[in-house]
């Protein structure tokens, strides 16, 4: 790997929120690590009538807790330049190329650029279009696009805007940030499956029973409720971050650990993934939205800010994928996210079966043995926990559950770069591992299409809103998906 890259960063959306929270914090980390040194400059572009001044000064701000080196700060903002324009306007990009080629000769950095697009994706067709057709894009040097999510509303959208860019940048150009792939936990999966014999030998449909992932958030919508009306959790959660999960825990084993190679896999997975028959879709998913809290201390999300009344848009979504290929034929994966629930928590649950034969005791003390779970929690706590059964201590033979259990110290993650500042460090250095490509967008579309089509064509019946209260683990439907099924989900936080 490079330990120093020349680039010049164009960040369209340089005001906004994201800019200012995650990506000034994480290319500073890059500089003060030296990933970043003299060759390069950023330039940030949003409608706003800033001049290079006021825009340090807000960069600077950005950095409030991420470093009191007052030296390091100014030496790094003094490579940030600032240029009013709207992304619409054609002549915008002609004045943006002229700085851009500028700061290109000043800072030597031979034509590497690092187009960012921190804005609404009804933007990053034109964007993209403007880049080639304005010549922004460089003959020199390497030219990548680093797009944020959401990657199109459905399918079709999705496609269309892939044509869009797809006209200016090839797949090798694009990176599609998915942040869950920047975390450490879900950057562990390959390791715990494919470094370990153990694990690599038990992980099918012989040896799992099922697998779970709850990506549950104590929040609600906060002020993002213009976005989240668009959204909902299907399109905010389970069509990018679940999905790519899914596809982690469940290909096979790549030739080797390279992008294509692995992308190759994770597709695999994703294809093999059932694609439900629109009356097969309340059997499998079931939606929520939040009302208040018992107490009526927290809102319903219809009462908040930037949300219909009597709006559709769910906030809570579980469902039972099942995999159609020999290694996972017969296992469910269940998968949940929502807002409000009880707890902050991110954690897979790979539930072995039980062994064969109980030699410990009669049938009726079969239920001692409980089944083997491997926790692999990724947020707020990084642990990897292995629930086998042991001896209970003491006189006589009964069994128990024993936790073997590996947590992160508070030290070592504050020391692990969050997840932007990886994906950053990845893009410069053309490494796509931990980025999506555009098939598997499309195929993770496939699945959720037929979902929210059957939903929304089902949403007269404004009454079935809101389902479940704030602070509790969604529906009671939720639960019902795994008895139905003899199982149960193993974080259970309302035990
Ligand atoms: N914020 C977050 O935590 C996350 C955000 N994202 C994604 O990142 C992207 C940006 O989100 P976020 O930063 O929150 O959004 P913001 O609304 O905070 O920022 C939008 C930016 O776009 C600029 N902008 C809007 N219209 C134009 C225009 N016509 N021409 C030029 N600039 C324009 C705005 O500046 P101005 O008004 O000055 O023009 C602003 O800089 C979205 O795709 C979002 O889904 C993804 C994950 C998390
Ligand atoms: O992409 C998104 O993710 C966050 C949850 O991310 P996490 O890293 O805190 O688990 C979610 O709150 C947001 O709605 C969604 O857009």
């Amino acid at each position: 790997m490079e330990t120093q890259q020349k680039a010049l960063f164009i960040i369209f959306g340089g005001t906004g929120d994201l800019a200012k929270r995650k990506l000034y914090p994480s290319l500073f980390k890059l500089f003060e690590k030296g990933f970043l040194n003299e060759n390069f400059a950023v330039i940030g572009t949003a409608r706003r009538p800033w001049t290079d001044d006021f825009y340090r000064n807000v960069v600077t701000e950005s950095l409030v807790g991420v470093s009191g080196d007052k030296t390091k700060i100014a030496d790094f903002a003094s490579h940030f330049y600032y240029q009013s324009h709207d992304v619409t306007d054609v002549a915008h990009y002609i004045t943006l190329k002229k700085l851009a080629d500028d700061l290109d000769a000043k800072y030597q950095i031979e034509g590497n650029r690092m187009f960012y697009l921190a804005m609404s994706p009804q933007f990053f067709g034109t964007i993209a279009t403007h880049l080639g057709s304005q010549n922004l894009v460089t003959k020199n040097g390497f030219n990548r696009l680093i797009i944020e999510k959401p990657f199109g509303r459905d399918f079709e959208s999705a496609k269309k805007l892939n044509d869009e860019i797809a006209n200016t940048f090839d797949e090798s150009q694009i990176f599609r940030i998915d942040h869950y792939l920047g975390k450490e936990m879900i950057q562990n999966i390959p390791a715990i499956r494919f470094g370990n014999i153990i694990t690599q030998t038990l992980w099918n449909n012989k040896y799992i029973d099922n697998i779970q992932l709850t990506l549950s958030e104590s929040l609600g919508v906060e002020e993002r409720g213009g976005y989240y009306e668009t959204s909902g959790a299907m399109r905010d959660m389970f069509q990018n971050h679940i999905m790519q999960v899914v596809s982690l825990l469940t290909m096979d084993m790549p030739k080797e650990f390279v992008a294509s190679e692995i992308r190759k896999e994770k597709l695999k997975a994703l294809e093999a993934i059932r694609i439900l028959k629109p009356e097969e879709v309340d059997a499998n998913f079931i939606r929520g939205q939040y009302g208040a809290n018992k107490a009526g201390t927290e809102k319903a999300y219809r009462d908040e800010e930037q949300i219909a009344p009597d709006s559709m848009m769910e906030t809570f979504i579980a469902g039972r994928l099942m995999i159609d290929n020999e290694r996972w034929s017969g296992v469910p994966v269940y998968v949940r996210s929502g807002k409000r629930l009880v707890e902050k928590n991110t954690e897979i649950n790979i539930v072995f079966k039980n062994v064969e034969k109980n030699i410990f005791g009669t049938s009726d003390e079969h239920e001692h043995l409980g089944k083997d779970v491997l926790t692999i929690t990724i947020e707020p706590d990084e642990r990897f926990r292995l629930t086998i059964n042991t001896k209970e201590i003491g006189q006589g033979f009964n069994t128990n559950k024993t936790n073997l259990d590996y947590v992160n110290s508070p030290e070592t993650k504050a020391n692990t770069p969050e997840a932007y500042e990886k994906l950053l460090l990845d893009a410069l250095n053309g490494i796509a591992i931990n980025f999506a490509h555009w098939n598997e967008v499309a195929k993770a579309w496939n699945v959720a299409d037929v979902i929210l089509n059957s939903w929304h064509n089902n949403d007269d019946d404004k009454t079935i809103f809101p389902n479940y209260l704030s602070g509790s683990m969604g529906p009671e439907a939720s639960a019902k998906l795994l008895t139905d099924d003899g199982n149960y989900w193993i974080y259970n936080p309302e035990k």
